[in-house]
C-alpha cells in the first residue's frame, strides 16, 4: 500500500457544563487528509484545499504534520510522507478544524504504516497538534473526532477516556455567525480560578448531561447544558448570544451553548424535526443585528474517522 485517504468529524466540544472534558462528533462535515509515503524520509504537506491558502504548509506548524510527526518520533521512525489535506470545515469557527485535520491525518498515517496503534492510542499525537494549533493540548475535539459519539475526557493525567452513550434520536443544530474566533484568543479570556459555588454548579451539570445520556433522558439533557465557568465570559466575543438562546429555545431546542470555543453555537434537539424551526429562529435574530450566519443539521457521528480509499 502506498496512500490513504481518511475523513475526520468536526466536533462539538465543551458541550456547555464540561469544558475541556466533553465533547461529541457530528456527520454533517469534515476534513478529508491523503497520505502518501514518499522514498526519502520527512513530511511534506503538499497541498491544501478548501482554506483560502490561510493555512501554513510547515511541517511544525499544520496540525496534519504536526501529529503524523510526533506518531513517528513515538516510533523512532524516519519514514517519509507526503500530505493532501481537503478542508470540509471554516477555521477559528468552534467546530475542531485544526483537530479533525490531525486526527484524518493519524488515521490515513497508522493505516499505511500497517496499523502499529489501536484508534485510542493516537490521541496523545493528536493533542499535541492541538498545542500547537490554540496553546493547549485539549482532548475534547481530538476524541470524539477519531472515536465518534459522546466522549467524556475523566483524566488527563493519565489520559483516561470515555465513550458515552449517545440516545436514539438525539439531533444536534449549528449555527455559525459569520466571522472567526481563534481557539487561543477565546481561551484567554476565561479565569484561572473557579468559585467553589460555580464548581458545585458545573459539577451537578456534568453529572446531570451524562446521567441524561445513558437514561435517554431528553429533559434532563436539555436542563443540564448549563456552563458557569466559560460561557459567561465567552459569550461577551458573540454578538445576538443570549438574544438566540432564548430565540432557539422558543422553538424546541432542549438547550444552547458555545460549540467548543465558539463563535459556533450548538443546540441539541429530540428528533430533527425542530431543526428549521431552531435554524429559523436563529436567522432571525442574526438579520436583526445585520450578521451572516450559517446553519446545519446533523446527527451524532457515532463512527468517528475512517478511511476513505487506500491504493
Ligand atoms: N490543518 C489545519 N487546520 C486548521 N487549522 C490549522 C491547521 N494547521 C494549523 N492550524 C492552525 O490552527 C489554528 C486554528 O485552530 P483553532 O483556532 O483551534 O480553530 P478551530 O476551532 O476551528 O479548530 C489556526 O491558527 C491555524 O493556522
Ligand atoms: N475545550 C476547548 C475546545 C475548543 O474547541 P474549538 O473547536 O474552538 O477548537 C475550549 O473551550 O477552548
Amino acid at each position: 500500500m502506498k496512500s490513504v485517504k481518511a475523513f475526520a468529524p468536526a466536533t462539538v466540544a465543551n458541550v456547555s457544563c464540561g469544558f475541556d472534558i466533553l465533547g461529541f462528533a457530528i456527520d454533517a462535515m469534515g476534513d478529508e487528509v491523503e497520505v502518501r509515503l514518499k522514498d526519502e524520509p520527512g513530511l511534506v504537506v503538499v497541498s491544501i484545499e478548501g482554506d483560502e491558502g490561510r493555512l501554513p504548509y510547515e511541517v511544525e506548524k499544520n496540525t496534519c504534520a504536526v501529529a503524523i510527526q510526533a506518531m513517528l518520533d513515538e516510533m523512532d521512525s524516519q519514514v517519509g510522507m507526503e500530505i493532501y489535506l481537503k478542508k470540509g470545515l471554516p477555521l477559528g469557527s468552534g467546530m475542531g478544524s485544526s483537530a479533525a485535520s490531525a486526527v484524518a491525518a493519524l488515521v490515513a498515517a497508522n493505516r499505511l504504516l500497517g496499523e502499529p496503534f489501536e484508534k485510542k492510542n493516537l490521541l496523545p499525537f493528536a493533542m499535541a497538534a492541538e498545542k500547537v494549533a490554540c496553546g493547549a493540548g485539549h482532548a475534547d475535539n481530538v476524541a470524539p473526532s477519531l472515536l465518534g459519539g459522546f466522549v467524556l475526557i475523566r483524566d488527563y493525567h493519565p489520559l483516561d477516556v470515555i465513550k458515552l452513550h449517545v440516545p436514539h434520536g438525539l439531533h444536534c443544530t449549528l449555527l455559525h455567525p459569520h466571522f472567526e474566533l481563534k481557539t487561543s484568543d477565546s481561551r484567554s479570556v476565561l479565569r484561572d480560578n473557579v468559585s467553589l459555588k460555580h464548581s458545585t454548579i458545573q459539577s451537578g451539570n456534568v453529572a446531570g448531561l451524562v446521567t441524561g445520556l445513558f437514561q435517554e433522558d431528553f429533559e434532563l439533557i436539555g436542563r443540564s447544558l448549563r456552563d458557569v465557568i466559560a460561557e459567561p465570559y465567552r459569550a461577551t466575543l458573540i454578538p445576538g448570544f443570549y438574544e438566540t438562546k432564548e430565540a432557539v429555545k422558543g422553538a424546541g431546542a432542549l438547550g444552547m451553548g458555545i460549540s467548543g470555543s465558539g463563535p459556533t453555537m450548538f443546540t441539541l434537539s429530540k428528533g430533527e424535526e425542530k431543526s428549521q424551526a431552531i435554524i429559523n429562529a436563529a436567522q432571525q435574530v442574526y438579520d436583526s443585528i445585520g450578521l451572516g450566519v450559517d446553519s446545519y443539521h446533523s446527527a451524532i457521528n457515532t463512527r468517528g474517522a475512517y478511511i476513505l480509499e487506500e491504493k
